[in-house]
């Protein structure tokens, strides 16, 4: 089990220049997006045996050379001394993730938070339209980073959906604002829409843990992100 130790250990200043995230960025985005497409595809290919066999030798042969040169375990969050962060492998908004929709999360100075984003096939749940526990994810996120924005960062301790009609599969927003802040909790509540309007509601409570109101206490810094 993680205690909060090992939770710092993957907050770590990796020191990277501005121009060397950037750089990254540019290099690790399109392979995520490629593999996104490939997603897709391993669901829509009407591709036979020898296509598809060819296809895998292809897959086998990126693997290998993917494997050259590698890193264990998480991602975990990474920042530099000009304070840019990368939670690149985060699963809704991992920059270097393809499992992330991914979400492009806007942040408003009056404290809305939204994003457009896409569903491709690969989120279904009941035909044609949008797993839950999807829908849950990307609220998650949402309202997490709401929190955060609003300076309260925390832990999800409570998320409430309520699921008003069929999320449809493609182009759809979300956006939150945060509620209230109570002592080390953080309440926020958002919406996924579609073209006929919201389909799912949410409400979160964000807590700041114990050992990060300690770290708090102890330091003045107001914590990790
Ligand atoms: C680490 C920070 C990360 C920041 C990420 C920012 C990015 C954001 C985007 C990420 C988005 C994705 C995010 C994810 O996916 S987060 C992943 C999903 N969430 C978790 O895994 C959380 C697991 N649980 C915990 O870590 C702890 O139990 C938490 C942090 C929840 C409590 O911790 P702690 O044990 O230290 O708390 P306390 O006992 O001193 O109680 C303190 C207060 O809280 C109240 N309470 C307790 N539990 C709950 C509950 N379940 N619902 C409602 N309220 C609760 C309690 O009554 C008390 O209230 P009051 O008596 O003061 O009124």
């Amino acid at each position: 089990m993680m205690d909060s130790l090992d939770t710092f250990r993957l907050y770590v200043n990796d020191g990277l220049s501005d121009e060397e995230i950037a750089a990254q960025a540019a290099r690790y985005q399109p392979l995520a997006q490629d593999l996104r497409d490939l997603i897709v595809l391993s669901i829509q290919s009407r591709g036979g045996d020898d296509d598809i066999l060819a296809a895998r030798k292809h897959l086998s042969d990126a693997k290998s050379i993917l494997e050259r040169d590698r890193e264990t375990g998480p991602y975990g969050t990474r920042f530099n001394d000009s304070g840019t962060f990368r939670t690149w492998g985060n699963a809704a908004i991992g920059l270097r993730n393809p499992i992330a929709p991914p979400l492009d999360l806007q942040f408003e100075d009056d404290g809305r938070v939204w994003a457009d984003f896409h569903l491709h096939a690969g989120y279904e749940g009941p035909a044609g339209f949008a797993h839950g526990g999807v829908s849950a994810l990307v609220l998650d996120q949402l309202l997490g980073d709401t929190a955060r924005h609003a300076g309260a960062p925390g832990m999800t301790g409570t998320l409430t959906v309520k699921y008003r009609q069929p999320t449809p599969l493609g182009d759809l927003r979300c956006e939150a604002l945060l509620d209230r802040i109570e002592g080390a909790k953080a309440f926020a509540m958002g919406t996924i829409s579609g073209p006929d309007g919201v389909c799912v509601e949410a409400e979160g409570v964000f807590i700041a843990p114990k050992w990060m109101r300690e770290q708090r206490e102890h330091t003045g810094v107001q914590g990790v992100q």
